[in-house]
């Protein structure tokens, strides 16, 4: 994969979202997530008219069920075209073997969501009750969707080295939770700037309030971008 910067599409309707990609310009060639938001107002028809304009889709649907709701799942979006999916790795071993099987024949890549990075240490042991440290609880979730078929993971940049020990430096380390140093955190726990991100290994860099909620939008792609990439 080339080192990308996908942008979160995370926009409160269809109109502001095609508001945003019309600030750049036609021959830009762009790597795009739809996540909940928008897939649950616009559904599968957004998908096809972006991918139709050419961009590049990671469906960010994080599937969670039983294994065979959601191998059928992945038969029907194996179906469109997407060029990245996301399913949660804590719905374990079969779920994850599942997923992939359902995707077989089509060229979507699967990736598993190990601890969400809204989450950090206190949120893991005092809620969840998980008694690993947060990095060794990522690299287990990492090495079980390694060993059943995924091709990549989702996980803060800061886990990235140790992903890539435990797995292959081709698994692929795709992270969201990036925050240049002038942007506001929010509700992200783990968090690293897109320089950070680029030196601890990511393979792609998901970004989408620090672009999506800046003034000047294209200026703030561009300067991720320049920053992810020299
Ligand atoms: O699967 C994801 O993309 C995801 C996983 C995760 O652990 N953390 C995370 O923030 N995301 C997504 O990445 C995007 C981050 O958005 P910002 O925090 O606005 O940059 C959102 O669309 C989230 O849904």
């Amino acid at each position: 994969m080339d080192k990308l910067v996908i942008v979160a599409l995370d926009f409160a309707d269809d109109f502001e979202c095609i508001n945003f990609l019309n600030q750049f310009p036609k021959n830009q060639s762009l790597f795009l997530k739809i996540g909940l938001e928008m897939f649950c107002q616009y559904g599968y028809p957004f998908v096809k008219r972006l991918r139709e304009r050419g961009y590049n889709i990671f469906l960010d649907l994080k599937l969670h069920d039983i294994p065979n709701t959601v191998k059928r799942t992945c038969q029907m979006i194996a179906k469109w075209d997407v060029q990245l999916l996301t399913i949660h790795a804590s719905g374990g071993a079969e779920m994850i073997a599942a997923a992939k099987e359902g995707l077989s024949g089509s060229n979507t890549k699967l990736l598993a969501v190990t601890q969400l990075t809204s989450l950090g240490q206190v949120e893991l042991s005092n809620e969840l009750q998980v008694s690993l440290p947060s990095q060794d609880y990522v690299t287990r979730l990492a090495k079980l969707a390694f060993n059943n078929g995924a091709d990549g993971v989702i996980s803060s940049a800061l886990e990235v080295p140790m992903i890539k020990e435990a797995t292959s430096e081709e698994f692929l380390c795709v992270t969201p939770g990036i925050r240049p140093k002038s942007a506001q955190v929010g509700d992200q726990k783990r968090v690293a700037t897109p320089s950070q991100a680029r030196k601890l290994g990511s393979d792609a860099i998901v970004v989408g309030r620090p672009i999506t909620q800046a003034k000047d939008e294209y200026n703030a792609y561009v300067n991720i971008e320049k920053e992810w990439s020299k």
